[in-house]
Formats: C-alpha cells, structure tokens, sequence
C-alpha cells in the first residue's frame, strides 16, 4: 500500500523551484519491522555520523544498484545488526515517500517474523524491543507513521 508524501522539517530548506534545482532524485530504501514472539518490534537509533543521528527507526538502509527490497533489507540487517534473513520471509508492507531536507526517500516497509542470530549492535547502535506507546525519542518523522499503522492493524505477533 503507498501512503501520501510526508514532509519533514520542510523550515530547514527553501523549495527546489526557487532553488532552479533540477527534480529530486528518488532514493530507495528497504525497512524492515521485525516482530518478535510477544508482539513487540524492533528499534534502533540511529548511528554517530549518519543524518538525524540518535533519533529512533525501524532498521534498513539504501538499496544499492540493481538490488530488490528483499535482497537489500537481508543484507542492511546483516551489516548492522549480524542476523541471517531469508529473503523469502520478508512481507512486503507499505511504502511511504518521505520529502526531507537531505532527501526524497521512498522507504518499502516490511514484516519480518523470522530470522536466525543474535542481534550485535554493528554500527555502535542502540536498540530496543518496544510496544506501543513507544517510551524512546525521538523518533525519526519517516519511522513514525509505522507506529501509526501498528496502532490501527492487528499485527500478529507471529505469521
Ligand atoms: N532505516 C531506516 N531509514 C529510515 C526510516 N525512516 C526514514 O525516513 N528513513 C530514512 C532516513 C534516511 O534518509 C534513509 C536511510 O538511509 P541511511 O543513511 O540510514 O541508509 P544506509 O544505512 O544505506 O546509509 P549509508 O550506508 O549510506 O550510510 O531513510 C526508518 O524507519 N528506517
């Protein structure tokens, strides 16, 4: 399902028009929300170095070149937190554009169930298994509307 753009901290950038900036490009990012046996999902905060570091997401990064939202997201989650997913257990979600200063982002949300290792903070990162109402901030503006849709779906804690 794709949801409407989302703008965030648009103060933080005059427009692209009155900029004479060419469109911006679309950057592809897989996102997975994995799910564990009791209901609760997965946070992680963002690393020292990165955009909006220490604010709270749903782990995921870029795709590279040629790469699947499956392919991409196994291997996100591998570099940064050192489990082993099966592609084929990814649940394709939503997808939601998100407008920021530093770019236009398409982030594909996916359900994961089922993955194998412990989970090693890779890149220096915090995490937590949280429920709602989450108790960690702040969480980044393009993460927050995943709250939203776990609030109002039924998410099984296990498929
Ligand atoms: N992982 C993740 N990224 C999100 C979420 N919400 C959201 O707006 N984003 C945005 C933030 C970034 O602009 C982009 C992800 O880029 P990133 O820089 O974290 O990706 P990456 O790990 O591939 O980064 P790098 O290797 O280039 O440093 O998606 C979310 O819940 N999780």
């Amino acid at each position: 399902m794709s949801e409407p753009l989302l703008t965030a901290d648009a103060h933080l950038r005059r427009d692209d028009a009155a900029r004479g900036d060419a469109p911006r490009k679309v950057v592809d990012v897989a996102v997975g929300v994995l799910i564990g046996a009791d209901g609760r999902f997965l946070l992680t905060s963002r690393p020292e170095g990165k955009v909006y570091a220490g604010y709270w997401e749903f782990p995921g990064g870029k795709l590279e070149a040629g790469e699947s939202v499956e392919a991409a997201l196994a291997r996100e989650l591998s570099e940064e937190l050192g489990i082993a997913v099966d592609p084929a257990h990814v649940q394709r979600w939503r997808e939601q554009m998100v407008d920021y200063p530093h770019a236009l982002v398409r982030l594909h949300f996916c359900r994961l169930y089922q993955w194998q290792g412990e989970l090693q903070a890779r890149e220096g990162q915090s995490w937590v298994w949280a429920a709602l109402p989450v108790t960690v901030s702040p969480v980044l503006p393009g993460a927050l509307p995943v709250l939203r849709w776990l609030g109002e779906e039924h998410v099984p804690p296990s498929a």
